[in-house]
């Protein structure tokens, strides 16, 4: 049967990239996914407005919720200094499974933990199971009806301390309302706003960056 635009993407990479270099793997997922086939990885526009917020929290614990096909995980665990770790959740078995062959193309694999499974099942588990106290980064970018209640359940499992950095993908298309205006209101967050585009494309997107006070 026709293979999926998932393992096509992988394909390019095994193709184009070169093992251990994680910048010729976000090259080729770009290149891929502008020449080739759309595809929903947070692109080269918005990914170093990621690299910008990244380098300058310099994590140690970082949770990603949803991973696709790992571009993300890519761009974020090439800029972690060693001993830090990257807990990235993805909930689709066939994206999980491009995934980890993209995470070790890379060469990111001992700076990664790739955990299949839904969102709400693993936050309440992350202290127990991982011995995660809290986290200093979380990049948002699964189900978006999914920020806002995971933001809440990262607030009540005691995840976030004063300081921790959430940066939200898609705040703008396809769209996380509730999310933002939670963020934006809330007394406990202070938020901003990164105007850019839809990956690979002309259209408005933006990423949210929002401190926890605690
Ligand atoms: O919807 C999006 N991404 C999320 C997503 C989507 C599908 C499947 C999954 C399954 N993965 C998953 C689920 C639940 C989970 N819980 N915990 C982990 C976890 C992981 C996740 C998205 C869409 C567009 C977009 C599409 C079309 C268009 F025209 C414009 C824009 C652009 C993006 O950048 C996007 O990020
Ligand atoms: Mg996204």
């Amino acid at each position: 049967t026709r293979s999926t635009r998932p393992q096509r993407l992988l394909k390019a990479v095994q193709k184009h990239a070169t093992r251990g270099d994680p910048q010729s793997v976000i090259s080729a997922i770009d290149h891929f996914c502008r020449h080739s086939e759309w595809a929903m990885n947070i692109g080269d526009e918005k990914g170093s407005i990621l690299d910008s917020v990244v380098s300058e929290v310099n994590p140690e614990k970082v949770l990603e919720l949803g991973t696709y096909c790992g571009y993300s995980t890519v761009r974020i665990a090439r800029l972690l200094p060693p001993g830090a770790r990257l807990i990235t959740l993805e909930f689709n078995a066939d994206y999980a499974a491009i995934a980890r062959q993209v995470i070790i193309w890379a060469g990111l694999e001992d700076k990664v933990q790739l955990v299949e499974g839904a969102s709400e099942d693993w936050i309440p588990r992350m202290k127990e199971h991982f011995g995660i106290e809290t986290f200093d980064f979380v990049f948002l970018d699964h189900w978006k009806d999914r920020y806002l209640p995971d933001t809440k359940l990262m607030e009540d499992c005691g995840l976030l301390r004063k300081g921790t950095v959430l940066l939200a993908d898609n705040v703008i298309c396809p769209g996380v309302p509730d999310y933002l205006a939670y963020v934006r209101n809330s007394l406990s967050y202070k938020s901003c706003y990164f105007k850019s585009h839809l990956e690979y494309t002309k259209a408005e997107d933006g990423l949210e960056k929002s401190v926890f006070l605690g």
